[in-house]
This record gives structure tokens, sequence and C-alpha cells, in this order.
């Protein structure tokens, strides 16, 4: 199989992917146009932040998986690789360590100005007078939206800091609030008037797009910080960017939505204007730690595709398939018993959703469970019973 890297993966992780036998093209540069046109040898394609389009999807041949070594994969037309029966995987976890102590530095960092303060040392300006000001941290109330992997651990980390937490999650009952010793909130509006800095840890998808609205902004304390490690489209960034230039809050930024593809160079942003925002360079991932977790796993996921052919971390699954009929054949392992049976349905128009057979040891019988979108009548299912010398039983349950 050829694996396509299309983005900066260790040293390390490359060695492994050529000692699993691949072919390995390695281009840690490539930009969302590298790949537009399509890849037309790579099987695997393994990216982080590169853009994976429709158009580079549609225009792979040979694509069969996609790889996210990261956690968010809003990078990836999902939906134009499910058209094309396309696996995406990704590598949940591996840097939530990472991207929560880049929470607490951003934290520290507005708290402290330390941002400003380098700035200055480096100007030949001695500031202590400004410098002076900082509030502290300790009691100070962390709210956090979304307590995924990441959230998780800056409450962690927030507790060390001896602040209170008050969190809102999807799934986050009073029960398990409590589990948490954290302060469980009803809704996000909730937890932007009771925090002193609010921090928001969601995934980006249509439900979460624009979450953290001009009226959850306005509802923050006067001097709140606010910090979005996540992605830049969760917040209404116009709003927050009047919230800011009023001067009532602070923000520290590690995605922006002008944020550039590429990994080096000029570019401008509105947020450059402010003294009240720090923008890290979307490095929430980007510790060596971190990365050669993500980058081991992603390997792991490819290894196990090639070796198995089973995808760990499969996102695009159908998680019902709705199907309503369960047909489990327990049969001899020989030729031909499942294509007849397969061949009983297709003649009743019934089409098998999901298929998994497994083999019983001695390797001289296995079962077969079929999904089905329709029943299969009596007289079909005596066909398949009919055939003895195949089908050890056939046994048809409603789901
Ligand atoms: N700055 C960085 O470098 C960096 C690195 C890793 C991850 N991230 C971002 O952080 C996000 C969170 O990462 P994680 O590892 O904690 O992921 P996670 O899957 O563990 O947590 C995601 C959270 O989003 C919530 N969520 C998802 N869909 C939702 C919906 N429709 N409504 C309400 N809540 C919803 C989940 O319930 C969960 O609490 C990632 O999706 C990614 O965008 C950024
Ligand atoms: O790989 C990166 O640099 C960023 C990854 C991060 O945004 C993620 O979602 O895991």
């Amino acid at each position: 199989m050829t694996v396509f890297v299309a983005d900066k993966l260790p040293d390390e992780a490359i060695s492994e992917l050529e000692n699993l036998g691949q072919n390995v093209i390695n281009h840690p540069t490539a930009t969302a146009s590298d790949l537009d046109s399509g890849l037309s040898d790579a099987n695997v394609l393994i990216v982080r932040s590169t853009v994976v389009s429709k158009s580079c999807i549609e225009n792979s041949p040979n694509l069969s998986l996609i790889v996210r070594a990261g956690a968010g994969v809003n990078n990836i037309d999902i939906e134009a690789a499910s058209n094309l029966g396309i696996y995406v995987a990704n590598c949940p976890g591996k840097n939530a360590i990472a991207v929560a102590e880049l929470t607490m530095g951003l934290i520290v960092s507005l708290d402290r100005y330390l941002g400003d303060n380098v700035v200055d040392f480096k100007a030949g300006k001695w500031n202590k007078a400004t410098y002076s000001k900082a509030d502290g941290l300790y009691g100070k109330v962390l709210g956090v939206i979304g307590v995924g992997q990441i959230g998780s651990e800056v409450i962690t980390r927030a507790k060390a800091f001896g602040m209170p937490v008050i969190a809102w999650s999807r799934s986050l009952t009073p029960q398990k609030a409590e589990e948490l010793d954290i302060i469980h909130a009803e809704s996000i509006e909730e937890v932007a008037s009771k925090c002193d800095i609010l921090s928001v840890h969601l995934a980006i998808n249509n439900q979460t797009k624009g979450i953290i609205s001009k009226e959850v902004l306005s509802k923050l304390k006067d001097g709140a910080y606010f910090i979005n490690t996540s992605r830049a489209g969760i917040v209404d960034e116009d709003a927050l960017f009047e919230e800011l230039k009023s001067g009532r809050i602070k923000a520290g930024l590690d995605v922006i939505s002008d944020e550039p593809e590429f990994k080096q160079g000029e570019f401008t942003s509105r947020f450059q204007e402010l003294d009240n925002v720090y923008v890290s360079h979307h490095i929430g991932a980007s510790t060596k730690q971190a990365q050669l977790a993500v980058a081991s796993d992603a390997v792991d996921i490819v290894r196990g595709y090639v070796q198995e052919g089973q995808v760990r971390n499969w996102l695009n699954r159908c998680e019902h398939t709705d199907a309503p009929w369960q047909l489990v054949v327990r049969h001899y392992d020989k030729p031909g018993v499942i294509a007849n049976v397969m061949n009983e349905l297709k003649q009743a128009d019934i089409n098998a959703q999901e298929l998994t057979n497994v083999i019983f040891e001695g390797k001289q019988t296995a079962c077969c469970t079929i999904q089905l979108d329709a029943e299969p009548s009596s007289e079909i299912m005596k066909s398949i019973r009919t055939r003895q010398d195949e089908v050890i039983s056939a046994t048809l349950i409603q789901l």
C-alpha cells in the first residue's frame, strides 16, 4: 500500500510506517491545494490540519482510509469520504494534556501580562510598574464548556491552581459533576455569568458552530477572560472582537478564523490591533510529547488496517443501520454457503446492510449474522434451512 503523509509527522513515525512495509510518500509541507487535484497512488492519507477536500477525495481513486493525526476532524470532508466508502479515523485524547497545558499557560499569561513583559524586555524596556497589576488566579472560578478529553484535563489542572470549576457539557449530569468535584451548570449562559474565566473545549459541528454567541459573551463579568483552544468557529468571532475592543474582557486564543494555512510567513489579523488578547499560533497540540503520542496512534491505526483489515477509531461508521431484521446462520465453513444465502435474499429483493462472519475453533463451522432491510418470507427461510449439508441453523430475529 502507499501511505501519503500530508503534514509534519515525527521522523520516528515515518520510519515505523516504512517498517510496516508500506510505500511512504512524505510531504510535510503539503497544503490543501497540493491535495485538491487528488492523489493517484495513495491508499492511505495521514494529515494533521491540512484540509482534505471533496475534490481531493473524489480524485483519489485508490484512497480507502484517511487518518487525522489529531482530535478535530473538521478539516476532512467526511460526507464525501462516506459517499465513497472511505474510512475516516482520528487519534482522540492523545494531545489532550498538551492542549490543557496551553490553556493554563494562556490563563497565567493573561493574568501576568507575560507576552507584554517579554516584548518590552526585548525592546530594552523595564516595566515593573505596569506588570505588577496581576489579579492572581487562586479562588477564581473557571468555567469549562465541554467536559471531553481536554476539558477534563483542564479541570484537573485548574483544581491544582485552587480554582473552583463550574461546567456545562451535554452529557454532564449533577451526579457526574459531584463525582468530579465541580459545579454543574444547566446552560452555557449560566457558566458564563458565574465564572471569572471561560474556557471552551467543544468539537465543532453543525450544533456547536457559534455556540459561544454574542449573548453568551455578554454574560461574562467585567474583567473576565475568555480562552479558546478548540476551534475558531465555536465562537461568534465578530461579537468577541467587539467585546475585546470595548476592553471589558481579555482573551487567550489558540485558534482564530483567519489562521493561515502555511506554517511560517507574514499575515495580518484584526486581533493584532488589540492589547487585551494573546493569540498563540495554533500550538495546542504541538508539544513533542503530544506529537509523538498522536503519531504513534496514527501509525497504529494504519498497522491495524494493513495487517488485520480493521480500522480503530473509525468515525464515519453508520451507528444504527435501522435494519429491522437480523438473520443468524450457523453453517459449515465451506465455499459458497454465504453466497447461497445471499442469493435467496437477493431474489426477494432484500438488502443485507451489515454482515459479520466468525469462525469456530477447529475451522469446521462458522456463524454469519446479517442485518436485513426487510423480513424474509417463511418460504425463503425454509429454502435456506433445506441446505442441510451447508446450514446448521437459520434464525430470524426482529430488532
Ligand atoms: N488547539 C489545538 O491544537 C487542539 C488540539 C486538539 C483538539 N483541539 C480541539 O478541541 C476539541 C475538543 O477536543 P477533545 O480531545 O476534548 O475532544 P472530545 O471529543 O473528548 O470532546 C469534545 C467535547 O465536545 C462535545 N460536543 C461534541 N458535539 C457536541 C454537540 N453537538 N453539542 C454539545 N457538545 C458537543 C462533547 O460532548 C465533548 O464534551 C477538538 O474537537 C478540536 O477541535 C484543538
Ligand atoms: O495537528 C495540529 O497541529 C493541530 C491539531 C489539533 O487542532 C487537533 O484537533 O488535534
